[in-house]
C-alpha cells in the first residue's frame, strides 16, 4: 500500500487540490451545545522529516477555521485511475501541526488543575496511533500541571501525592518503584486500590518532575515490552490533592492518561502471535474505555437535564434506564472507577486528546483514531443551557454559586469551596438535603447547627422556588404579555397551578374547581386505584395528592345508543371506572358511598361533584413530585381536602409545592 500511495502522490496532490467539502454538515445532528464537562479535541502532528523524505503526502486536512477534519485515501479501483475517498470528522476543539502544547494546557488541562486541587475528580486521555505525538503530548502537559500546582497561584493548601502506574494487558507496574507488579484491588468499601504500588508526597516542582522523567525513562527502557515500544501499555499519571484543613472532604484527583496506542495497520504483518494478543488487549481496552467515556457523561448529561438522578438510582417512573458503564470490564477502567462510576457521588471532567499522525501511509489508522474520537462526544441538548441571572441559582456556574455562598452563609460562614468545590448551581439543587447539610458542618467552623445548615439548605431552595416563579420571559414580546398577563391574571405564568383569575383567593375552592387544579385528599381509606399502588395509603396522616382533569360527566363514552361502552368511563388499562353494567370498580373506589356509578354531578351521596384526576406522586429529589397522568382516579369535591400550589421547575424537572 505505501508504495501504491509512492507511485500516486502527484495525483493524489491534485485529487485533494480540488476537493470540495460537501456544502451543509454531511452529519446533521439535533441543536446541541458541547459538553462542557467532557471536551474531545484532536492534535493533528506536522509531517515529520523522514515522511516527507519518502515522499509521503500529507492525507489528514484541517478544513479551514472549524472544527472539522477530512481525511483522504487513494483507492485503485478495479479499472481506470486511483480515486480519493473522503471522510470528514468533528471533534470539539482542533489542534495543527503549529499549536504547541502550551497552547492546549491553556485550552484544555489548565481548568483541570484548580477543579482537583477543590476536591474534583479531572482526567486527560492521550489516546492515538503509534508515533502520532501522544508521548511529546502528555509529558508536556504533565509538566505544565507540574508547574501550576507548585507556583503557588492556587489558594489554600493541598497535600500532594503523585503516583505512576503502567498497566500491560491484565499486569499493573509502579513506575515510581523500579516497574514492581502491583495489584488492582477493589476493597470492601467499592474504593479501587492500587495495592502495592508507592504514593510519592511532592512539596516541589523539582521533586515531581524527577518523578515524571524517573517514570518515563522506565517506561522507555521496559523489559516487557519489547522493540521502542511505550506505546503498546497505558501510563496512569495519578495526582492526588488532600485538603489538610479539611480531613472530612474527599482528596482531589487528577489523572493524566497515556493510553496504548492503537495498532498502525501497516506494523501487523511483522507482527508474531504475542504481538497480535497485546493488540487484541489493548483494542478491547479501549473499546471498554469509550463505552466507559460515553456512558459517563450520558450520566451526567441526563442527571444535568433532569432524566434521572446522578447516582442512576430512584429514576423518574417516565425516565429511560441510566446508561450501563461497564468499568469492570478492563484492568484500565476499574483502575479508573471512580471517574465512571456515577453513583460515587463524585464530579468530573475530563479532556480526551486524540493525536493524529498526518502522513498518508496511516491514514488508516488515523482514520480509526478520529472515529473513535468523535464517538466519544456527548454534546449536552441547546434548550438546557440558561444565561446566568444573579437571583437564579439554576443559571449559576460553580463561581458564582460559590460567591452566593460566601455572601449569604451568615456568621460563622461556610466554605464555598468545601460546599459545592465543583458544582454548579442546578448541580447543588439536586444534592440530597443530608449530604448538603453534611456538607455545611465539614465546611464551616464549630458553631454550626443542624437548624442553620437546614435553614441555609432552604434559602437555596426558597430563591430557587421563588426564581422559578419570576422566570424571565425570553424576548420583549414575551415580557410584555406576560406582564399583561399578571396585571390580569395573579401572576399566572403558566408553570404553576396558581388559579388565573385573581379574584380566586376569595372563592372557596370546591366551587373553582378546574383542570390543573391540584387538591389534597386522604389516602387512609383506599390502597388501590385502577390498579396502582398510592403512596401513603393506609393512613398516619399522609395526605395524597392529585391534579384535576376534568369533570367525570366530560367522559360519557361513545354516543351510539348500541354502543356497549355507552356511559363509561375507562381508565388507561381499560378498566371501566364508572358507568355500564359493571358497576363501580378500583378507580371509583374512593369514598365510602359505595354507589354504582354514574356520570351526574352531584349525586347527594356525600361525595359532591367527581372529577377525573391524575395522581401526584412523590419523585427522587425532597419535595419534588410528578405527575402520573395516566395513573388515574375519581374524587368526589366533598373528598377533596383543600387546593395545593404547584409549580414546575425547569431545573430539576419536577413539580415543587409552593405557597
Ligand atoms: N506536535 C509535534 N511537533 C513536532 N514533532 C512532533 C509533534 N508530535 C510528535 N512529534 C514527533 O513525532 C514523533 C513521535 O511522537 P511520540 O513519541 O510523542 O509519539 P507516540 O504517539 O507517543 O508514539 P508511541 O506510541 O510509539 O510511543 C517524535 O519524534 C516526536 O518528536
Amino acid at each position: 500500500m505505501e508504495q501504491f500511495y509512492l507511485d500516486n502522490a502527484e495525483r493524489y496532490k491534485k485529487l485533494v487540490a480540488a476537493f470540495k467539502p460537501a456544502p451543509s454538515p454531511s452529519k446533521p445532528g439535533p441543536a446541541t451545545d458541547p459538553n462542557p464537562e467532557m471536551v474531545v479535541s484532536a492534535r493533528v502532528r506536522p509531517m515529520l522529516d523522514h515522511e516527507i523524505g519518502q515522499g509521503f503526502p500529507e492525507g489528514v486536512h484541517i478544513r479551514g477555521n472549524t472544527n472539522v477534519v477530512d481525511v483522504h485515501e487513494l483507492q485503485q479501483p478495479v479499472r481506470g485511475l486511483p480515486k480519493l475517498r473522503s471522510f470528514d470528522y468533528t471533534v470539539d476543539k482542533l489542534y495543527g501541526p503549529e499549536a504547541t502544547t502550551d497552547q492546549i494546557y491553556e485550552d484544555l488541562v489548565k481548568p483541570l488543575v484548580p477543579w482537583a486541587w477543590d476536591g474534583g475528580i479531572g482526567t486527560m486521555f492521550a489516546y492515538g496511533q503509534t508515533s502520532s505525538g501522544k508521548t511529546l503530548t502528555v509529558s508536556g502537559l504533565e509538566r505544565l500541571v507540574a508547574e501550576t500546582l507548585m507556583n503557588g497561584s492556587l489558594e489554600g493548601e493541598r497535600t500532594i501525592s503523585l503516583s505512576i502506574i503502567e498497566l500491560a494487558g491484565q499486569t499493573a507496574y509502579d513506575l515510581l518503584n523500579n516497574r514492581k507488579q502491583i495489584s488492582i484491588l477493589e476493597d470492601s468499601f467499592g474504593v479501587t486500590q492500587m495495592a502495592g504500588a508507592i504514593e510519592h508526597q511532592v512539596m516541589d516542582q523539582t521533586t515531581f518532575l524527577q518523578h515524571i522523567e524517573a517514570a518515563a525513562a522506565l517506561r522507555r527502557t521496559s523489559p516487557t515490552l519489547r522493540n521502542d515500544s511505550s506505546s503498546r501499555s497505558h501510563a496512569i499519571c495519578r495526582v492526588r490533592l488532600g485538603n489538610p484543613t479539611q480531613p472530612a472532604a474527599k482528596d482531589g484527583m487528577l489523572y493524566l492518561i497515556d493510553l496504548a496506542g492503537s495498532e498502525a495497520a501497516r506494523d501487523k504483518v511483522t507482527h508474531d502471535t504475542t504481538r497480535m494478543k497485546e493488540a487484541r488487549e489493548i483494542n478491547s481496552s479501549l473499546s471498554v474505555l469509550k463505552d466507559c467515556i460515553r456512558g459517563r457523561a450520558l450520566a451526567d448529561v441526563a442527571a444535568a437535564t433532569g432524566t434521572f438522578t446522578a447516582d442512576g438510582k430512584g429514576k423518574a417512573k417516565s425516565a429511560a434506564p441510566a446508561p450501563y458503564v461497564p468499568f469492570r470490564q478492563s484492568t484500565l477502567t476499574k483502575t479508573l472507577k471512580h471517574v465512571f462510576d456515577a453513583s460515587s457521588g463524585r464530579q468530573c471532567k475530563t479532556v480526551v486528546v486524540a493525536c493524529v499522525n498526518p502522513c498518508l501511509a496511516d491514514v488508516g489508522a488515523s482514520r480509526n483514531t478520529l472515529r473513535y474520537a468523535e464517538m466519544l462526544r456527548v454534546p449536552v441538548p441547546r434548550a438546557k443551557s440558561a444565561a446566568y441571572q444573579p437571583g437564579v441559582p439554576a443559571t449559576w456556574n460553580n463561581a458564582q454559586l460559590r460567591e452566593w455562598i460566601a455572601r449569604n452563609s451568615g456568621t460563622p460562614r461556610i466554605n464555598p469551596a468545601l460546599l459545592a468545590p465543583t458544582e454548579t448551581g442546578p448541580q447543588l439543587l439536586r444534592l440530597p438535603a443530608a449530604d448538603f447539610i453534611a456538607r455545611c458542618f465539614t465546611s464551616s467552623s464549630d458553631q454550626t447547627t443542624p437548624d442553620r445548615a437546614q435553614a441555609f439548605h432552604a434559602k437555596l431552595w426558597k430563591l430557587h422556588i421563588d426564581s422559578q416563579q419570576q422566570r424571565q420571559p425570553a424576548s420583549n414580546a414575551d415580557a410584555a404579555a406576560a406582564a399583561a398577563a399578571t396585571d390580569n391574571f395573579n401572576g399566572f405564568n403558566g408553570y404553576s397551578s396558581v388559579d388565573p383569575d385573581p379574584n380566586a383567593a376569595g372563592i372557596p375552592f370546591r366551587e373553582r374547581i378546574r383542570p390543573g387544579m391540584v387538591v389534597a385528599w386522604d389516602p387512609a381509606k383506599v390502597v388501590e386505584y385502577a390498579g396502582f399502588a398510592v403512596a401513603g395509603a393506609g393512613g398516619g396522616g399522609v395526605k395524597g395528592y392529585a391534579m384535576v382533569l376534568c369533570p367525570l360527566s366530560a367522559f360519557a363514552g361513545p354516543s351510539s345508543s348500541s354502543s356497549p361502552w355507552k356511559g363509561t368511563v375507562r381508565d388507561v388499562k381499560g378498566e371501566v371506572v364508572v358507568g355500564g353494567n359493571k358497576g363501580v370498580s378500583g378507580a371509583l373506589a374512593v369514598g365510602d358511598d359505595g354507589v354504582q356509578g354514574d356520570d351526574s354531578g352531584s349525586r347527594g351521596d356525600g361525595v359532591g361533584d367527581r372529577y377525573l384526576c391524575a395522581l401526584v406522586v412523590p419523585a427522587v429529589f425532597p419535595g419534588s413530585f410528578g405527575i402520573a397522568v395516566w395513573q388515574q382516579m375519581v374524587l368526589g369535591s366533598k373528598q377533596m381536602e383543600e387546593e395545593v400550589l404547584m409549580e414546575w421547575d425547569e431545573a430539576t424537572r419536577y413539580y415543587y409545592m409552593t405557597v
